[in-house]
């Protein structure tokens, strides 16, 4: 499903209307009726009292479609206008005279105005403000949101809720706080993202006569991953078929380099996880000095210890020693629970250049790739040569912050425009992990990811996602299929997981990978 930001919207509506043809009216009728039919549905029944909130622009002109429709359908609806509805314009003047016309209650809210007596509502409509706002809501608008959101009453939002940044998911203050938002045409970047998208509650879209191809058209290319959308955009149709006559050599062999005494863990879920996500064989490169603790813990993985001076750490293996073992590997991931060690960062490089194997790096190895940027005058790993086998790196915001020299709050503020960037700039596929992790290729495709839970804010999720994603790369899948598929399915599994147990919090690594 496409996600789009104000300006791809408002190029989209622009195109529709003047070189399709469809009517601006049209739009806005069947915009109004589909936030009646999932209004009523909220309010659960007929004869209910609906308070819709009605802003100057578009949103507000659909509001009054949305107030039409609900009177048809026998509800109690009244107008409450934030600003003076005689200075409307276009096709929301339009409305606000048929709703005249046809009599519907309205009175006028300005900043003086006592406040609403919500008791004698049951529902509010939230069509304030939508794709056309800016900045923090003003005036009347900011009252009049405060007191929806102090009602108690559930609120459904006209495509966004009114003081959410369309475009990033910030939401400025006051913002609704929905209990469903219906999306028109396609959902918005605002609605896919942090925090905007707790304010938003449930997230319907609903089709309103604006074709899916204006949208490509615009040259719209950030999207939410659902099933259609793997098969269809990604062209990973049938990603579970396999043919009947087939062996364990057709499905790729990942190489896990992962773990250091301290951190054995991180390589167990890493190895663990990429087995259960479907390759061949895995084999998992250890120090050799605490190889003999881990014998016999995973008994379907081959462990290769690496010569460590007995430090039990990866300091003294060489980056020759994993490039040799690389060699006629599917897949690489390397970094889950390494450490730092001193010159760690020329280390990765001399990998980086030696093997040409797919790589999957996490965690220290994105922390040794930050090292690269501090190298003076280096001009980070984008001066590293070109590799012709694909990169897939997964940072968390913390180690994106570290990648990209910001604070993390830079980072969350746009996770979406982070991460194309970044991945277009250096050539690599990025998994900013997270709630509604982005993942963006180097093309400059960005696709979100639904799934997941904040029970999955646990040690050793995200080892468990480098090694799905190895394993899917492994099986030939291109790094963006490998990458976006790896972030769903790990996800859905963490949801299957918190959706079986009476604690949704007591969710560990471990469970996502039986429950893939
Ligand atoms: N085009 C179409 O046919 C279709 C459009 N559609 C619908 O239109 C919506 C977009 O409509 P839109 O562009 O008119 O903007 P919208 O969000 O209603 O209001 C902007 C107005 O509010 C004001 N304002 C802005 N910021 C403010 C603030 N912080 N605090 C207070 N006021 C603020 C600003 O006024 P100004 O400040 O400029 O005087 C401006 O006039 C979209 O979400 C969807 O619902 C769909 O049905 C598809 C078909
Ligand atoms: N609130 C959340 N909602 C959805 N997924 C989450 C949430 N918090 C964390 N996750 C997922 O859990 C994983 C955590 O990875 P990471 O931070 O690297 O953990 P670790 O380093 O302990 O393995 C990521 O895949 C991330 O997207
Ligand atoms: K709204």
């Amino acid at each position: 499903m496409y996600v789009v930001n104000s300006r791809e919207m408002r190029a989209i509506d622009h195109y529709t209307i003047e070189q399709i043809g469809i009517p601006a009216l049209v739009l806005m009728e069947n915009a109004g009726r589909a936030v009646a039919e999932e209004a009523a549905k909220l309010a659960g029944g007929d004869s209910r009292r609906f308070a819709i909130l009605v802003g100057k622009g578009n949103n507000g002109g659909d509001g009054i479609v949305a107030a039409r429709h609900l009177m048809e359908f026998g509800n109690e609806v009244k107008l409450i206008y934030a600003t003076d509805p005689a200075t409307f314009e276009h096709e929301a003047a339009i409305q606000r005279d048929i709703a005249r016309k046809l009599n519907i209650p309205y009175e006028n809210y300005s900043e003086g105005s006592p406040p609403i007596p919500w008791r004698d509502y049951d529902v509010i409509v939230d069509a304030l403000l939508g794709t056309g706002s800016r900045g923090a809501p003003r005036a009347a608008y900011a009252k009049l949101i405060d007191e929806a959101n102090g009602s108690g009453l559930p609120i459904c939002s006209l495509d966004i809720p009114s003081g959410l940044d369309p475009d990033n998911g910030g939401v400025h203050a006051p913002c609704i706080r929905a209990s469903c938002t219906v999306a028109l045409a396609f959902s918005k970047r605002g609605l896919e993202q942090q925090p905007g998208a707790d304010y938003a509650g449930r997230v319907i879209v609903r089709a309103i006569g604006i074709p899916k191809a204006a949208a490509e058209q615009q040259g719209v290319h950030t999207f939410r991953i659902e099933e259609p959308l793997l098969s269809d955009t990604l062209g990973l149709r049938n990603y579970e078929q396999r043919s009947s006559d087939t062996n364990k050599g057709s499905f790729g062999h990942v190489l896990v380099a992962a773990g250091s005494l301290a951190m054995s863990g991180a390589g167990l879920l890493c190895a663990k996880a990429a087995l259960r996500a479907g390759c061949g064989l895995v084999t998992w490169a250890l120090p050799e000095s605490w190889l003999p603790s881990i014998v016999g813990q995973l008994p379907e993985i081959m462990l290769r210890g690496m010569s460590d001076q007995g430090l039990g750490d990866w300091s003294r293996i060489t980056p020759q020693a994993l490039i040799e073992l690389s060699e006629k590997k599917a897949a690489l991931v390397f970094g889950p629970g390494v450490g730092r060690f001193t010159d760690d960062t020329a280390w990765l490089r001399e990998l980086w250049e030696g093997t040409s194997c797919p790589l999957v790096l996490d965690a220290d190895a994105l922390n040794m790739l930050s090292g690269s940027s501090s190298d003076s005058g280096s001009g980070g790993f984008k001066a590293w040569p070109k590799r012709s086998s694909p990169v897939i790196l997964t940072p968390h915001p913390g180690e994106m912050a570290r990648l990209c020299g910001k604070s993390v709050k830079d980072i969350q503020m746009d996770r979406i425009a982070t991460a194309r960037t970044f991945a277009e700039e250096h050539g690599v596929t990025l998994v900013l992990k997270g709630a509604h992790t982005v993942i963006a290729s180097p093309a400059g495709d960005v696709f979100i990811n639904p799934t997941g839970n904040a029970g999955m804010a646990t040690g050793g999720t995200g080892d468990v996602l480098a090694g799905i994603t190895a394993s899917l790369l492994a099986q030939g899948k291109t790094a963006i299929q490998a990458a976006a598929l790896g972030a769903y399915l790990h996800g859905a599994a963490g949801d299957r997981v918190a959706d079986s147990r009476a604690y949704k919090a007591s969710l560990i690594a471990s469970d996502i990978i039986e429950q893939l």
